[in-house]
């Protein structure tokens, strides 16, 4: 346990220093050859965990610190013994004493006995503690102050279901190509495998707890893939047929532009802005047997890579805040900034705009994100009508998405999107 809460206590840390924690976990195990397989998971979840519930973990942190702590490994330690000691099924004897001893690994004199004060103080003070953060948003929700607040004006109904939502541990889904089989039949080859799942619709599946992917029957063979339930709407929405030319505009790693190819014969341009990201979606083409002529570009700026030919289908699945998404990407919550919302929405209408002349006549461009702040949503939907007047906006063919107005909340099936097809007319 020391190892992983030792490493777990530094991505923590490069994390709140403003890393990616994809990058921060990625770098870390390669320097770390010597490590288990349980000991890298155990990195991970404590890394996770932590981060997830930060805010409210460094609020319970800050009563029991007599001054401030200038050591970071030591701080961000005391964090992650503290995830442990809330959320995590470890005995709490062996959290602290583990903890201890990652201290006392760093020769600082100090280090071992404030470690040890901390968490015993906690273990002996919880109720208390607990009690004083009670009104605190922040910690008891564990987003930032602006977060909460915008969410709770653009919702001012869902707003703490959603802020729950994006702290659960998210589940396993996968899309089932219907090329080879349908969620029922392969809900029968996972319990063949001894996996319990259930079915989500025809071609989702979510399994009971999560598995590394080389246990999923076919895996290789391209029988499955990992994607949220949510992602999944999208080739649906997008109502393409064979032959058509279809454009997945920022398309890496792919995920979607594998779907829409299982589900019918089209010509498609998979595009891309970043050449490494390329790189994944050419390898998950391959897995899934499929092919499509991929193109590095700018959504933005199409003069430099389209060919003239319109597209009778664009998907449009642009960067954004990802705060959809937060319950997988666990360090988004305090690496965005409230400002970095106009500067995506302004992206996202940049990309838009740049698309939008390479749709047919009667063509439709599906607009994606993973988020659920309204200015990157109804807002740039909004103001992209009033600018465009020959778009029209088309329902979209899942009640959830029409009841909502194209907003999916993120919940304990799926994760946060939103989506809007529009028509050339
Ligand atoms: C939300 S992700 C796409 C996920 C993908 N559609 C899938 O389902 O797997 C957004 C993608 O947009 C790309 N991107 C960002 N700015 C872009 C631009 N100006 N032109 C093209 N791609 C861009 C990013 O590299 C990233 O891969």
């Amino acid at each position: 346990m020391q190892v992983s809460q030792q490493l777990a206590a530094q991505a923590v840390g490069q994390v709140l220093d403003g890393r990616n924690l994809s990058v921060v976990l990625e770098t870390l195990f390669q320097h770390q050859r010597d490590i288990t397989p349980q000991q890298r998971a155990a990195s991970q979840d404590l890394t996770y965990g932590t981060l997830r519930f930060y805010a409210r973990l460094e609020a319970l942190l800050q009563q029991l610190l007599q001054k401030p702590l200038s050591d970071a490994f030591i701080h961000h330690l005391l964090l992650v013994s503290l995830y442990q000691l809330v959320y995590d099924r470890a005995g709490a004897h062996t959290v602290v004493n583990q903890a201890v001893l990652a201290a006392a690994k760093t020769r600082k004199t100090w280090a071992k006995g404030l470690v040890n004060a901390v968490l015993r103080n906690f273990l002996r003070q919880r109720a208390m503690l607990e009690r004083r953060i009670a009104d605190d948003e922040v910690a008891q929700y564990s987003y930032p102050q602006w977060w909460i607040n915008k969410l709770r004006q653009q919702y001012p109904v869902h707003w703490q279901s959603m802020l729950e939502a994006g702290n659960q541990h998210p589940p396993m889904t996968l899309r089932v190509n219907r090329r080879h089989d349908d969620a029922a039949s392969y809900l029968e080859r996972l319990r063949a495998a001894g996996l319990n799942a259930r079915t989500l619709d025809e071609q989702a599946v979510m399994l009971e707890s999560a598995v590394p992917v080389t246990r999923l029957p076919g895996f290789e063979a391209g029988h499955a893939s990992v994607q949220d339930w949510g992602a999944q709407f999208a080739a649906m929405e997008l109502d393409v047929a064979d032959g058509m030319r279809v454009l997945d505009a920022c398309c890496a790693p792919g995920g979607k532009t594998g779907h829409v190819l299982e589900l019918a014969d089209v010509r498609m341009t998979a595009m891309d802005n970043d050449a490494h990201r390329l790189l994944r979606v050419q390898q998950n083409l391959e897995r899934l047997g499929l092919s499509a002529s991929l193109v590095q570009g700018d959504a933005a700026n199409p003069d430099a890579w389209w060919d003239g030919m319109p597209y009778d289908r664009i998907l449009a699945d642009v960067p954004c805040s990802a705060s959809g998404i937060v319950r997988r990407h666990v360090d988004i919550k305090w690496l965005r900034r409230e400002q970095d919302i106009a500067a995506f929405a302004e992206q996202q209408r940049l990309i838009l705009q740049g698309l939008w002349r390479l749709l047919a006549k009667g063509g439709k461009l599906l607009y994606v994100t993973c988020s659920v702040f309204h200015e990157e949503n109804q807002q740039q939907i909004a103001r992209f009508l009033q600018t465009q007047p020959d778009a029209r906006q088309m329902p979209c063919k899942h009640g959830t998405l029409q009841s909502n107005q194209g907003q999916l909340l993120p919940g304990t099936e799926h994760d946060g999107f939103f989506y809007a097809l529009l028509q050339k007319v």
